[in-house]
Formats: structure tokens, C-alpha cells, sequence
């Protein structure tokens, strides 16, 4: 392991002047005989914003698990902050696609939310105690959940629920946060307040956000990148760059139209079933 000179400098520091906060080489995922994606190189700044778009299908979760350390790559490698990744990995956050709790679970928000430092090496002194706590609140706090944070999972609405996930992710402080579909089931202004608070988290902690949607316009201002996957292929670019007719006609291997309306996306084609376009949705705003 190399040393640093600057020793007292934060852990964060060092990583970041070094390597991006994703890095993927060469990288191939194939279950049997089908190819997910292969050939992918990426590296993923800490502080960008990494939309992953594509139909239902391509690998976008299983790209996520992959980061997570949950599933081997076929081909290449894959480091976060550095070094290769593996579960339980402290320095990743994670917002799984949303999921109705068990109607049974007597678990409470503020426990779950805890649960998001348990990756991390906290003391049992009552200082520590003191902290985790306070962490845990702030957390509460910011997704607007305090209100229900003692209320067993169980008998939250889907919203609620997905706030608290929001939350336990957020509240490690992580390099990287990865999203799946964070924003379904949220209504319009706590999707706002969501999208917010992983930008935020994005520019204060630098930590690389790898946002996986159906539905770009809601983050479409925070968007620095695009992965758009389809059936093999896949094109990575700034949102100008991926989002037009002719890219993704070219993805797709059929005409798609993209056009941009009152600041948003509508990409419409014949080949798109609902779940594909990026709608416009009526009350939205910009
Ligand atoms: N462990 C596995 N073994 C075999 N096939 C798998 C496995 N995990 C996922 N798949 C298949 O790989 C494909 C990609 O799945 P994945 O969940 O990554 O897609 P996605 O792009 O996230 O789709 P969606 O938009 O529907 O969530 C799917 O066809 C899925 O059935």
C-alpha cells in the first residue's frame, strides 16, 4: 500500500485525487448465452450525476448488483473509489427499487435507517451512541420522516417507505449512491425533495450518483451523463449527446424520435412500449 505524505489529510481526499469513484473496464455481463453488455468502459467522477436509462431488461439493475459486489462480472473489472468492490461495502448507498414491505414488519424507520451505518466501524462509548443517533435523525430529518420514524414499516404507505430507504442510504455518508428508480411511488413534490437531496449529496460529500430511471425529466436539470443500454448496445454521453432522434435510432435499430418540449424529453417510437418513454407527465414541473 502506497503512504502519503499528507497523512492527516481526510481518507476521501486521498482516494478522489487518485481514482474516479466507479471505474468499469472492459466490463461483460452474460447470464447463459445472453450478453447483458460487454466491452463497457466507465469511469464515474465523485460528484457526477450518472442517469442509467434503457428498456426493461437490459442489465440496468444487474449493473447496480455488479457495483454492490453482488454479481460477478462475466469479463474485466470493476473498483470502487479505487478498489474492487465487494458486498457490504460501506462506502456505496444504495436505494433498491421500491418494494412493498411485508404488512407484518413491526420494524421501526429510525431502526432501518440505523441499519445503513452498520457497514461502518463505529465504538460502543456512549459518544459514539450520541452520534449515531444524532446521524440518524438528520437523516429523518431530511427525507421529512420524523413524523413516522417510530411507526412499525408495516403500516407506512409505499411513499413512506421509500423515504426511509432514501434515508438509510444517505446516512453513511457514502462515495457513491446508487438509485434504482428511487423516485417510483414518491408524489411530484417528494420526488422534488428526493432528487434534491441525492444532488445535494452529490455536491457536498462528492459522492458519484448512478441513478437508474424510466422517467429522466425529473432529474433531467441534475443529469451529468447518460448511460442509455439497449439489447447489447450502449452509448455514454452528456444528455445533448445520447438524448437525440439519431442516437438513439442508432440504439435502437428503429426510428426514434426525441424532441425536447418546455425544458423536457419526449422520445416517442414505434418499438417503445409505455414503460420506455420518457414521458412528459401532466402537473410536473419544471
Ligand atoms: N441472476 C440472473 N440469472 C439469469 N438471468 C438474470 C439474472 N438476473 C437478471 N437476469 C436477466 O437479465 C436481464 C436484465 O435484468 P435487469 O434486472 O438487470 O434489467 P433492468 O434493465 O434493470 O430491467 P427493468 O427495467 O425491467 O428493471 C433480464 O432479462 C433478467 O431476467
Amino acid at each position: 500500500m502506497t503512504t502519503h505524505p499528507t497523512s492527516a489529510a481526510p481518507r476521501t481526499e486521498t482516494w478522489q485525487q487518485r481514482s474516479p469513484a466507479v471505474r468499469l473496464r472492459r466490463a461483460r455481463l452474460s447470464y447463459g448465452p445472453r450478453t447483458l453488455w460487454d466491452g463497457l468502459d466507465l469511469d464515474v467522477d465523485p460528484g457526477e450525476f450518472l442517469a442509467i436509462l434503457g428498456p426493461n431488461g437490459s442489465g440496468k439493475t444487474s449493473l447496480l448488483r455488479v457495483l454492490l459486489g453482488l454479481q460477478p462480472l462475466s469479463a474485466g473489472t470493476v473498483e470502487i473509489a479505487g478498489a474492487p468492490t465487494h458486498r457490504g461495502n460501506s462506502r456505496i448507498g444504495y436505494i433498491p427499487q421500491q418494494r412493498a414491505l411485508e404488512a407484518t414488519l413491526t420494524l421501526r424507520g429510525n431502526d432501518l435507517v440505523g441499519l445503513g451505518l452498520d457497514g461502518h466501524h463505529w465504538g460502543i462509548g456512549l459518544r459514539q451512541r450520541s452520534e449515531r443517533r444524532h446521524r440518524v435523525q438528520r437523516a429523518l430529518r431530511a427525507v421529512g420522516a420524523t413524523g413516522y420514524a417510530k411507526t412499525p414499516l408495516g403500516l407506512l404507505s409505499g411513499g413512506e417507505q421509500q423515504r426511509l430507504r432514501v434515508a438509510q442510504a444517505l446516512v453513511g455518508d457514502p462515495d457513491v449512491l446508487l438509485c434504482d428508480e428511487p423516485l417510483l411511488s414518491l408524489d411530484i413534490s417528494h420526488q422534488r425533495r428526493v432528487s434534491r437531496l441525492i444532488a445535494q449529496q452529490a455536491a457536498e460529500s462528492q459522492a458519484a450518483v448512478l441513478f437508474v430511471t424510466h422517467e429522466i425529466n425529473p432529474v433531467l436539470p441534475l443529469v451529468d451523463r447518460v448511460l442509455y443500454l439497449v439489447d447489447g448496445r450502449f452509448r455514454i454521453g452528456t444528455p445533448d449527446e445520447v438524448m437525440n432522434s439519431a442516437t438513439l435510432s442508432e440504439l435502437y435499430g428503429t426510428d426514434v424520435e426525441v424532441a425536447r418540449v418546455g425544458g423536457r424529453l419526449v422520445v416517442a417510437g414505434t418499438e417503445f412500449d409505455s414503460g420506455h418513454e420518457h414521458h412528459v407527465h401532466e402537473g410536473e414541473q419544471a
